[in-house]
């Protein structure tokens, strides 16, 4: 259903506009590649790729922003709010912002030194969104077990190999102290002097929305060195180090370390993937004509 020529005769400029608001949303702040991605991803594990995040609560309406894994931490939304806005003076009512939430994740990776790839479009957008389902657990969280993130994934049609590659998402961005506290304290799979870096922004007590890189050694760039990370026990989450803890996918993660070349392909292929999961397509849904609220 999906294709790469969706809007190309409705909305030949789709593509440029989406592209250049997300180059200049990275030049005020790089973080915001890394926050764009992620929203991405939250939004297609919680009943597909529909746009159902960027719908704002109301007075009679709880939504899916203030679900745990989304409250205090995603972001992006007014960069959303500004593309749509350029992409409805060009081509109003004709681009759905579960797309241009598709095309922001694909060109954060690439502006920020990542890969680039053709992203299929013709996802509508969802009429409501569902605080339950986003705080029940498909989004898995940070203390997940090896085990709990490969049964997410594969929930959503995404195998170990999947999991494993868009993990390497948190090669850029940030994380609050209270999303590694327990790791930098407790653990014991941590390099040491990685730990006590991490421990002086983030002290046991407060101090939970202090932040740190995901990626201790290049967090704006869009590389391979999360998983050289992990090889060298310093993965900042629980979830991003039990990915190499002499478990199933080590291997991998040794793979991806040693070759960028390979990262790269397999994260496209597993992006693809993840910007497939249940679209609504032909009548389904909407197109809004704002990203924050049903038409
Ligand atoms: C494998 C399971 C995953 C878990 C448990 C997980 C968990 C997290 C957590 C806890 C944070 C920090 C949030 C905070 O402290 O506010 C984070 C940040 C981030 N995640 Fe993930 N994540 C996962 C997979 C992914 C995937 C698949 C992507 C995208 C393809 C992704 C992209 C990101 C990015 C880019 C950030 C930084 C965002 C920013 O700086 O604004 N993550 N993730
Ligand atoms: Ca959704
Ligand atoms: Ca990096």
């Amino acid at each position: 259903q999906l294709s790469t020529s969706f809007y190309s005769k409705t909305c030949p400029k789709l593509l440029p506009i989406v592209r250049s608001g997300v180059q200049s949303a990275i030049a005020k702040e790089t973080r915001m590649g890394a926050s764009l991605l992620r929203l991405h991803f939250h939004d297609c594990f919680v009943n597909g790729c529909d746009g159902s995040i960027l719908l704002d609560d109301t007075a009679t309406f709880r939504g899916e922003q203030t679900a745990p894994p989304n409250n205090r931490s995603v972001r992006g939304f007014d960069v959303i709010k500004a593309i749509k806005s350029s992409v409805e003076k060009a081509c109003p009512s004709v681009v759905s912002c579960a797309d241009i939430l598709t095309l922001t994740a694909r060109d954060s990776v690439n502006i920020l030194g990542g890969p680039t790839w053709e992203v299929k479009l013709g996802r509508r957008d969802s009429k409501t969104a569902s605080f339950s389902a986003a705080s029940s657990g498909v989004i898995p969280p940070p203390s997940s077990t090896l085990a709990n993130l490969i049964n997410r994934f594969s929930a959503k049609g995404l195998s170990t190999k999947d999991m494993v590659v868009l993990s390497g998402a948190h090669t850029i961005g940030l994380a609050r102290c209270t999303s590694f506290k327990n790791r930098i304290y407790n653990e014991s799979n941590i390099d040491a002097s990685f730990a006590k870096l991490r421990q002086r922004s983030c002290p046991r007590s407060g101090g939970d929305d202090n932040l740190a890189p995901l990626d201790v050694a290049t967090p704006k760039l869009f590389d391979n060195y999360y998983y050289k990370n992990l090889v060298n026990q310093k993965g900042l989450l629980h979830s991003d180090q039990v990915l190499h803890n002499g478990g199933s996918t080590d291997s991998l993660v040794e793979q991806y370390s040693k070759n960028d070349k390979i990262f790269d392909a397999d994260f496209v292929t597993a992006m693809i993937k993840m910007g497939d999961i249940q679209p609504l397509t032909g009548s389904q849904g909407e197109i809004r004509k704002v990203c924050s609220k049903p038409n």
